[in-house]
């Protein structure tokens, strides 16, 4: 049986906590909906779900840049956007917004104008000159990729403590996001820096994260280590030939279940083993995700780790005071 409380539940310093986190965009429909989540600090999250789902709004509320309509979202303790949060958080935006007008070396100053006693130029200086960016470029005529390059090294030069990514690597050609992440990790493992970044691109997430939050309309699905996640769920496969659920499954959550000619595929949240001739394994990341994704009524899951520590959070859930 996979029982999530033996599971890692660091008590470490936390990154990002969300209760009740609500945001819409003026007077829109709402963007987020009733969030609460932990992300554990040092850790490198992948943000997943599908397009609308809030990951981008998500990212703004803990970068400061909007506030939340409901609940809160704390950042290293603070309030997200507070003064003493602020200059620990990098945000590295969907659409790069960066000065067209200034040049490269222009950016480069504007960096350190911006972040006195952190600023690292001889990073953020390497991290252009791999890309053989000339100093005396103007931003407007960089490529995408290139302006990728340069928004990734003003984050990085301005040594975040937490690093918010939306779809970083989308324009980057394959070598350029290989060293980029590379370069990331690095980072991330160098200084402890709490990474989290929204992406579609799973097979390039799971080579890199530890630590998964998944949004789907609104709402968390998902949120706690990989490692547990995956673990916490079966993926089950075999002959059955009656109408509805198989008896077997009954003791277990039913993600997701389908049915090919006599053949089923389920994606199980088990409590202990599985009865009966199925062919059980532990689902791959990409399995598990798509499974969530196409069955939008499962039940949320989130881990120890990623539950909120605040007393309200856990009273108004009904659980028990953290230790
Ligand atoms: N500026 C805005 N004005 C109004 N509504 C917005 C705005 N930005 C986002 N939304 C809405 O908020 C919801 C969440 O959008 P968000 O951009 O956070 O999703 P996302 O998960 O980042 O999507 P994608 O994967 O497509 O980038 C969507 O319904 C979207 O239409």
């Amino acid at each position: 049986m996979t029982d999530l409380t033996d599971l890692t539940f660091a008590p470490g310093r936390t990154a990002l906590e969300a209760v009740g986190l609500g945001a819409r965009h003026r007077r829109h429909r709402w963007a987020l909906r009733e969030c609460s989540f932990r992300v554990p600090a040092g850790r490198v999250c992948a943000l997943v779900g599908p397009n609308g789902a809030g990951k981008s709004t998500l990212l703004s509320l803990a970068a400061g840049l909007m506030r939340p309509a409901e609940g809160r979202l704390r950042v290293f303790g603070g309030e997200a956007g507070g003064a003493g949060v602020r200059p620990r958080v990098a945000y590295v935006a969907q659409d790069k917004p960066l000065y067209p007008d200034f040049t490269v070396a222009d950016t480069l100053r504007m960096g350190r104008h911006l972040n006195p006693g952190r600023w690292d130029a001889a990073g953020a200086e390497r991290i252009v000159r791999g890309g053989d960016l000339s100093p005396g470029a103007r931003v407007g005529t960089l490529s995408g990729g290139q302006r990728t390059r340069l928004a990734l090294a003003l984050a990085l030069g301005k040594r975040p403590e937490l690093l918010l990514l939306d779809e970083p690597m989308s324009d980057l050609d394959p070598l350029v996001r290989h060293e980029m992440t590379a370069l990331l990790m690095a980072e991330a493992a160098e200084r402890g820096t709490t990474v989290v970044i929204a992406s579609h691109i799973l097979a390039e997430l799971e080579e890199v994260c530890d630590y998964l939050l998944l949004v789907a309309g609104g709402r968390v699905r998902l949120a706690g280590e990989v490692e547990d996640l995956i673990s916490a769920h079966r993926l089950v496969v075999g002959r059955h030939e009656e109408a509805g659920t198989p008896r077997a499954f009954a003791p277990h959550t039913v993600v997701e279940s389908r049915t090919t000619g006599r053949q089923l595929t389920a994606l199980l949240r088990t409590d202990g083993p599985v009865a009966g001739a199925w062919q059980v394994s532990e689902p791959t990341l990409e399995e598990l995700l798509l499974a969530h994704l196409r069955s939008p009524g499962a039940p949320p899951l989130l881990a120890p780790s990623a539950e909120p520590r605040t007393p309200s959070y856990r009273t108004a859930t009904g659980r028990k005071e953290a230790a």
